[in-house]
This record gives structure tokens, C-alpha cells and sequence, in this order.
């Protein structure tokens, strides 16, 4: 445990280092609440505990304790246990150390037995946070990606649209938005089986980043519907870059189980064109109409979604 000690009185940090060396922890020392905050700033990472006097001089250790807690949610840190220690046992000073953003508050003299489960019950809860935050974590990547293709979730692809869009604020970079949807696949899952159906949208996505690029933004949006988001071009390369794409899969045929199934899709693409006229409900919608107007006129092909295109 590498623990922060700030205590102006010379003889408590020795008593208190003596106690922590033998508990193995790995001490660092502050002589008053400004170097604790200056201190915390440069270690603050890789803290597990702060013990911090209350009374001192110039930074009060009530006063060090908010500005770290302020500094922490500012930067969205994770928890630090912070222990006061304090001569005086007065209830107001008790509570205003625990309003201060203090997780507990021991009485000086310093009991090491008292200390040493008092750190311990902070591990505990500094553990169970951790495994909270790993699970968090998990459960947010399982929730961004499409579990059968790897592929973002449809909420993964729409906040990957809205930095799109935050990128165009700043640099005016245009981007197009494609979305895709398998041409007869319910065709496809009735002659072959509904694992075989799994097979084609894997390879259909596999076909998207060969004929793009490994890092392009994916979706799934829906069943067999995907979206892809293309950045820095202009309509012509976001139609010529689709256009790929379908002839890609096209002409690259599932094989499942000795059968070849080969599959195509239509594509609907549109511009991001102003943010003053356009956001990602209305440039999702309407490269789904030029999806639906590339299935209406025959599917297998890439419509454009001029601005004039009405349904
Ligand atoms: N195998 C498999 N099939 C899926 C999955 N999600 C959706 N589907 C199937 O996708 C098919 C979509 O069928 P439809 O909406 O009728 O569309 P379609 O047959 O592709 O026809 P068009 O889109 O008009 O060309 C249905 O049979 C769904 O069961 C999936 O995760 N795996």
C-alpha cells in the first residue's frame, strides 16, 4: 500500500511511518495540507490511502481534504480513502472532517492496532470498488458490441456518429453514413439453416473491412442491418467507397457446411451536410430512405441520398 502521511508535528509522521513500515507500506510525507495537495497531484494515481491531520498551519487538513476530493471529481478519478487523525475528539470536528469528503476520523494518540483493521476495512471497500468498476466496464463493452460480429451495438454506432459530428464542429470534416441491409436474407436462413444465416452476416462485416479498411466504424443497427460511418471525403468517394463494398461481398460467397451461399446487399448512403440543419436522427434516416429506394428499385446497388429524395 503506498500511503500519503501529512501531519505538521515531526514526531507524529515518525510514529506514524514507524507503524506503516511494519505493516509494509510505502510512505510518503507532508508537512502541511498545501504539500499534501501538490503532493497528491503528483502521486495521486498510484495512492491507496491519505492519513491526514486536521490542525496545521496555513492549508488546514479539512481545507487539503476538499481540494483533493474537487480535483478528483473534476477529473473523474477513483476513490482514495482518506483518514483524519486529531487530538480533538469534539463532534463538530468529527463531522466537518467526514462533510470535508474524510472516509473516517481516529483520535491522536494513535492506536497501531486500531490503525492497522482501520486501513484494512478501507482495502475491503477500495476492493469491492475495483471489482465494481471491472464489472461496469464489462458489462459497457458487452453492451457496445454486437456479440454474433464484433461489430459496434446500434448505441455504440450512434455515439460514434455523434463524435463524427463533434469532429465536423471543429474541423469541418465531412462524413457519410452508409447503411447496409442484406438483399432476400430470410431466403437465405429458410433454404440454409439460421447458423448459416450467422455465417454470412460474419463474413458480410469481414467483407465490409476488407474492402474498406480493418478500422472503419461498423453498426448494427438492427437484424441484418448495418451502418458504417466514413470519414474526410467528399459524395463522390463515399459513393465510389460503397460501391466497393458491394461488389465486394458480392462477389465473395459464404461457404457453410460444403454449400456456397452467396449474398448481396443495397446500400443507402448519406452526407453529413451542416449542423445547423443536420443531426444523427435526420442523417440516419435519410440514408435510410436511400436504403429503402436501393431495395425498391431492385436491390443490389448503392443509392445516394440527394436532398431532394422525398418518401
Ligand atoms: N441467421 C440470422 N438471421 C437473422 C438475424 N437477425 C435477423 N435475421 C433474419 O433476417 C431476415 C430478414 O428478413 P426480411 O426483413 O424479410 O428481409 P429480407 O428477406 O432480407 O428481404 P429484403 O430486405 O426485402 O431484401 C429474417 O428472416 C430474420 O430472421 C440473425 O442474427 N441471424
Amino acid at each position: 500500500m503506498k500511503v500519503l502521511i501529512v501531519d505538521d508535528t515531526n514526531t507524529d509522521r515518525v510514529l506514524l511511518k514507524l507503524y506503516l513500515s511494519k505493516l509494509d507500506c510505502v510512505v510518503i510525507e507532508a508537512h502541511d495540507g498545501q504539500e499534501a495537495i501538490d503532493l497528491f497531484l503528483e502521486h495521486g494515481q498510484d495512492l491507496d490511502l491519505i492519513l491526514m491531520d486536521v490542525t496545521m498551519p496555513n492549508v488546514s487538513g479539512i481545507e487539503a481534504v476538499k481540494a483533493i476530493r474537487s480535483i478528483q471529481e473534476s477529473q473523474k478519478q477513483e476513490w482514495l480513502p482518506v483518514i483524519f487523525l486529531s487530538a480533538s475528539s469534539e463532534e463538530e470536528s468529527i463531522v466537518e472532517g467526514i462533510l470535508a469528503g474524510g472516509d473516517d476520523y481516529l483520535i491522536k494518540p494513535i492506536s497501531q492496532k486500531i490503525l492497522s483493521v482501520k486501513m484494512l476495512a478501507m482495502q475491503r471497500i477500495a476492493d469491492m470498488r475495483r471489482r465494481l468498476v471491472e464489472t461496469n466496464l464489462a458489462l459497457e463493452r458487452l453492451a457496445s458490441t454486437d456479440y454474433l460480429t464484433g461489430v459496434a451495438s446500434r448505441r455504440a454506432f450512434e455515439s460514434a456518429l455523434e463524435q463524427a459530428m463533434l469532429h465536423f464542429r471543429e474541423i469541418h470534416m465531412p462524413f457519410a453514413c452508409g447503411m447496409f441491409d442484406l438483399d432476400k436474407f430470410k431466403a437465405v436462413n429458410d433454404t440454409f439453416g439460421h447458423d448459416a444465416g450467422d455465417e454470412v452476416l460474419i463474413k458480410v462485416v469481414q467483407c465490409v473491412r476488407a474492402s474498406l479498411n480493418d478500422k472503419v466504424i461498423i453498426g448494427r443497427l438492427g437484424g441484418e442491418e448495418f451502418g458504417v460511418i466514413l470519414e474526410n471525403l467528399n459524395e463522390a468517394d463515399a459513393f465510389a467507397a460503397f460501391d466497393k463494398v458491394r461488389k465486394y461481398i458480392e462477389s465473395h460467397v459464404t461457404t457453410f457446411e460444403g454449400h456456397d451461399i452467396p449474398v448481396t446487399v443495397s446500400i443507402g448512403v448519406a452526407m453529413f451536410h451542416s449542423v445547423e440543419n443536420d443531426n444523427i436522427n435526420t442523417l440516419i434516416k435519410r440514408a435510410d430512405q436511400a436504403l429503402y429506394e436501393a431495395k425498391r428499385s431492385g436491390r443490389n446497388r448503392v443509392i445516394y441520398h440527394a436532398r431532394n429524395m422525398v418518401h
